[in-house]
């Protein structure tokens, strides 16, 4: 019979609304944890250490412990927001079937959340689990799920559609293909493990049955758990280090910037976000053909420690005054890392929890390639939108990057105990 030990601990990191649960020691058993998750042998992890944010793994532990980390379902804000970039991520929207409205939408989301519950705790599916993920624990499995615009109307929910749901303006950079763009409904996967996350993935399509159709799917991956010496900010397929300025859920004014107030508007929205899901294709074949001198005066940055080139390390902060012996400035006006500050957007910020997606080469033997970007707000308005539309109007990393497609979703707070996602809204 196969082994179905789950192996040894590593030190999960995560914010304490939103904690971690770990097994305590080795070698207990999944078929164990079943019966007894949330009483004896899980602990919380630890709160909201330094890294413990979307910009950079967990902590650099081995591969092997992988599986023990857990994410609790029932939480303020839904779990896939805040925790760290998992190694595997499946984007999926759905389409509500042609009849299905309103009582078929709350059946899917329960049933969704019902579903998202279980496998998170390391639980089988409630029905037809299809054994993928049978050996493995949860290995920080989180699935967060949204609304789209055209949810409203297909379930006669139009007077609860927020503003903040409003289509995203064009942007002249856009090469958008709208089938595989927006979506009644959408799912965010994330897990460090291509098992679990796939097992999940299959979960939620065949709970949608007959009420919902897939629109499109994307997958996506990061770096491992594990694969890096010491804990640090995650790289793109560019090379780059990404993530570095990303809001930290110490900063005092994060929750502000990232989450709808819990009495804000509207009612059902309460402490949650709105996440941007851009594909965006990079043109890797001009992008290596820049010098590495080239393609730090396209970021601002240093590629090898994504120092900011005014000089200092990776944390420093930017002068964006220094000019070299010339008088040029040291960080290009146009200069990704220069034009997408907060200080440069009248504030506007947003969390960026992407994963990299490679889908093969196309027939111009061309990789197609590049960032499943997710950007999280308490509104596109005051996030999203105004940086791109700067980013739009003169980028230097424009030129080696494509939109492709494009989505904005509702997503809204964390399910309490018994209760399911989107409750307030389809009950309210
Ligand atoms: C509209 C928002 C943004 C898009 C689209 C975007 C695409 C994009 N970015 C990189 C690589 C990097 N981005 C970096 C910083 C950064 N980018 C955005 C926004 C968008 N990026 C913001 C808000 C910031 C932080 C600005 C700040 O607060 O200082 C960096 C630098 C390191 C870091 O802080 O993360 C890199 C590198 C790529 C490759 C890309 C599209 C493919
Ligand atoms: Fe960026």
């Amino acid at each position: 019979m196969a082994d179905h030990s789950i192996p040894q601990v590593r030190t999960p990191q995560a914010l304490p609304e939103e904690p971690v649960v770990r097994t305590t020691g080795a070698g207990i058993s999944r078929r164990r944890l079943l019966g007894t998750a949330g009483a004896t042998g899980l602990v919380l992890g630890a709160a909201g250490g330094a890294v413990g944010h979307a910009s950079a793994p967990a902590a650099a532990t081995p591969l092997s412990s992988v599986g023990d980390n857990r994410v609790p379902f029932h939480v303020k804000h839904q779990p896939g927001i805040t925790q760290p970039l998992q190694a595997r991520g499946h984007l999926i929207a759905f389409d509500l079937a042609p009849g299905a409205g309103r009582k078929e939408a709350a059946a899917l989301l329960r049933r969704w959340s019902d579903t998202a519950r279980r496998l998170m705790a390391g639980e089988p599916a409630a029905q037809g689990d299809t054994d993928v993920a049978r050996d493995a624990g949860p290995s920080s499995l989180t699935l967060t799920f949204g609304f789209g615009h055209s949810f409203f109307g297909r379930t006669g929910l139009q007077k609860q559609r927020p503003v903040s749901l409003d289509p995203l303006p064009d942007f002249s950079s856009d090469r958008l293909d709208k089938a595989r763009s927006n979506g009644d409904l959408w799912v965010q996967i994330g897990a460090d493990d291509a098992l679990v996350a796939f097992h999940a993935l299959r979960a939620v399509q065949k709970d949608a049955g007959s009420a919902a159709r897939v629109r499109w799917q994307m997958n996506g991956f990061n770096r491992s758990p594990g694969a890096t010496s010491h804990p640090m900010t995650a790289r793109n397929l560019m090379g780059q280090v990404d993530g570095t300025r990303n809001p930290k859920p110490a900063d005092s004014d994060f929750d502000q910037r990232i989450f709808v107030p819990e009495k804000g508007e509207p009612a059902w929205m309460a402490n949650g976000s709105y996440a941007v899901v851009r594909r965006i294709r990079m043109l890797l074949d001009d992008w290596e053909q820049l010098s590495v001198t080239e393609q730090e005066q396209v970021i601002g940055r240093r590629k090898s420690d994504g120092a900011p080139l005014s000089g200092g390390g990776e944390t420093s902060a930017m002068d964006l005054e220094k000019t070299d012996a010339e008088g040029a400035l040291v960080v290009p006006f146009n200069a990704h890392a220069r034009i997408t500050r907060p200080d440069q957007n009248g504030g506007a910020a947003m969390l960026r929890r992407p994963f990299s997606y490679h889908d093969g080469i196309d027939s111009d033997g061309v990789p197609d390639a590049g960032l499943l970007f997710i950007c999280w707000q308490a509104d596109p308005l005051r996030g999203f939108v105004p940086v791109q539309r700067k980013l739009d109007r003169g980028d230097a990393l424009t030129p080696f990057i494509r939109h492709e497609a494009s989505g904005l979703f509702a997503v809204p707070g964390g399910a309490a105990e018994g209760e399911y996602v989107g409750q307030a809204l389809l009950e309210g």
